[in-house]
């Protein structure tokens, strides 16, 4: 039967966005329990299940391990939380808070635990029985110990949290545990979570472990076969690794052709125990640079090629313009580093434009008219939190970020996402541009590249992310230049542009009478150049130090000179390097004489 739903498991014709996302079937036709499906549609308002979803729930409910390889945005939180909730809401007697805890959702990041927490939340509103909970840092221990101790059926946790409490809170039940689940599995172990997913694997007992939950489960509590789940957006030999360890024999979902070229099944159809070594395979081929990213066909891909001195008032032209075209609407800047997100922030807060008043009619207004908000690691967590709700609740806003929001996160009709430092690995590029053009509505994304750094093209290429030129002189054309003294020979750089002219001589005014600003400035240009110097392997050739000119990089944080103290330490580290270089030649040279 469950076989029947899978195979009639069809693209709806209605429309390339519902045929690419959505399956034909509905969420009862799956097997989920009516209350729920109501849930599903009167809470999320979720009409139909997504072609994820209808491919993995069968296969939980079945009780197979399951590993899923989908794009951001296609609905995996469902694909997993539904069918958990349907097989606890099953049990008979009822499950209760004292029976502690059934399943576990790991996530990589406090972001994440929320947001997933919330759908929980909504899904379960009508199972008052089955308890949802969360465990993260930052967040006070004490009371996370007094929630674990009332017990917590479905428990969403960060792992290095989960291991503190599963280490010291002895009241934290989990005899009873049968799923754990791997959300965005990749970033759990890219943010070096690994050895606390060994621990945590350890500690609970991994991949069929009968003894443990026959000891200890409660008395009206069948025994059921443990049954874990790992969902990721990318694959690698890291999370091939993850899954060797914790699967047993699992379904795997949404590895194509190309990606399991070694693997001749259908994509939905369980493997044989030699998976993973075959997996193992692909994944070693694809960690080799050349892995193929799924990204939604509808999401228009674009680079923009900037002289460095003009990255930011580029930045700021281009952010005016979206968001006049379209006053209501979310975009995304993702920034390298922590201060720079924090200089950002601080500058579109109080950059006015025009910044000299010439008429008694004119008026002066913020430069970007909406509504700013920034992320990242080093704010305090209730901060992080108030910026995630907010973003996720307003109609139209502009978030400045750092990675912290490139996984996972799921903000609602985020309209364009912005690279204004490169992403550097690939996969991190798909993350980025994964949080617009969700569930196959309509988005665009824009990177930044600086005309020596144009090779990471190629890089995007070998993954199959092709972009096209975006039409900047055309852009900084359409500012108005009424007030500015036009040059009479065509424009033919943008340097030389006269809004850019302009622009950045009011930027760099209002931060040399502005300390505190001058201070981010001068902060975010030194972490600026680190995060720079600390791009790795093959892409240390096309992200180049040597190749930039500082100067020109103070002038991306509108100083008009270059910090001195950071100029100095670092050219002492470049000039360590041109040493060592020589030094290396020489004695290469030495050596070839003697032989
Ligand atoms: N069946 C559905 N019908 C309508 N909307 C849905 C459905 N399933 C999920 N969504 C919505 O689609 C968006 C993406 O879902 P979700 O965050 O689960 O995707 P994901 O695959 O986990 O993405 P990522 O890889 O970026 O974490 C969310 O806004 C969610 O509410």
């Amino acid at each position: 039967m469950k076989q029947n739903t899978m195979n009639n498991v069809k693209s709806k014709a209605d429309g390339k966005k519902n045929s690419e996302v959505f399956a034909s079937c509905s969420f009862s036709s799956l097997g989920l329990h009516p209350t729920l499906c109501d849930q599903l549609k009167e809470r999320l308002s979720f009409e139909g299940p997504t072609q994820v979803q209808a491919e993995a729930i069968p296969v939980v409910l079945s009780g197979r391990h399951l590993l899923v390889n989908a794009a951001t945005g296609t609905g995996k939180t469902v694909a997993y939380l539904a069918p958990v909730i349907h097989q606890l809401q099953n049990i008979n007697p009822r499950i209760q808070r004292s029976d502690g805890t059934f399943a576990l959702v790991l996530v990589p990041t406090r972001e994440l635990c929320m947001q997933v927490y919330e759908i929980l939340v909504k899904l379960l509103h009508r199972f008052h029985w089955i308890v949802p909970g969360y465990i993260m840092g930052g967040e006070n221990r004490s009371k996370e110990k007094a929630r674990l101790r009332k017990g917590v059926s479905i428990l969403v946790a960060t792992p290095g949290r989960l291991l503190d409490h599963l280490k010291n809170t002895s009241s934290f039940l989990h005899t009873n545990l049968r799923w754990i689940i791997f959300d965005e599995a990749d970033r759990i172990l890219e943010l070096g979570f690994g050895k606390d997913i060994e621990q945590i694997l350890n500690i609970l007992g991994t991949k069929q472990d009968k003894s443990v939950s026959k000891e200890n489960a409660t008395s009206n509590i069948p025994e059921v076969l443990k049954q874990n789940l790992l969902l990721s957006a990318t694959l690698n030999e890291k999370v091939n690794h993850l899954a060797k360890i914790s699967l047993e024999n699992p379904v795997m979902i949404g590895l194509d052709e190309k990606k399991m070229q070694h693997v001749n099944h259908d994509h939905s159809v369980s493997v044989g125990s030699d998976v993973f070594d075959r997996l193992g395979e692909s994944a070693k081929g694809m960690s080799a640079s050349t892995e193929e990213y799924n990204l939604p066909s509808q999401l228009v891909q674009r680079y923009i090629k900037v002289p460095c001195g003009s990255r930011l008032v580029v930045l700021l032209s281009i952010l005016k313009h979206l968001f006049e075209r379209e006053t209501s609407q979310k975009i995304v800047v993702f920034f390298s580093t922590c201060d720079a997100v924090d200089f950002h922030y601080s500058l579109v807060s109080k950059f006015e434009w025009p910044p000299i008043l010439q008429s008694e009619a004119e008026v002066r207004k913020m430069f970007l008219g909406c509504k700013t908000l920034r992320l990242h690691g080093n704010m305090n967590h209730e901060d992080r939190k108030t910026t995630f709700q907010t973003f996720k609740t307003e109609k139209s806003a502009l978030l400045l970020s750092t990675d912290v929001s490139a996984r996972g996160l799921d903000f609602p009709k985020v309209r364009c996402i912005i690279q204004y430092d490169s992403p550097g690995e690939a996969t991190e590029f798909v993350h980025r541009v994964g949080r617009t053009a969700r569930l196959g509505e309509k988005g665009e994304s824009l990177i930044f590249l600086q005309p020596v750094e144009i090779d990471y093209l190629k890089d995007l290429e070998k993954h199959g992310v092709m972009l096209t030129e975006y039409p900047l002189l055309k852009l900084l054309d359409s500012f108005p230049l009424h007030r500015l003294k036009l040059p009479i020979k065509k424009l033919l750089s943008v340097e030389m542009h006269p809004w850019v002219l302009s622009l950045q001589k009011a930027l760099e005014s209002l931060i040399s009478t502005e300390s505190t600003l001058k201070n981010l400035a001068k902060n975010a240009f030194r972490s600026w150049v680190r995060a720079y110097t600390a791009h790795r392997g093959e892409l240390k050739q096309i992200f180049m130090v040597k190749k930039l000119h500082l100067g020109h990089v103070a002038k991306s944080f509108a100083l008009k000179e270059q910090p001195s103290v950071v100029n100095k330490s670092f050219q002492k580290q470049i000039k360590k390097r041109r040493r060592d270089e020589k030094h290396k030649v020489h004695f290469k040279k030495i050596r070839v004489a003697k032989s």
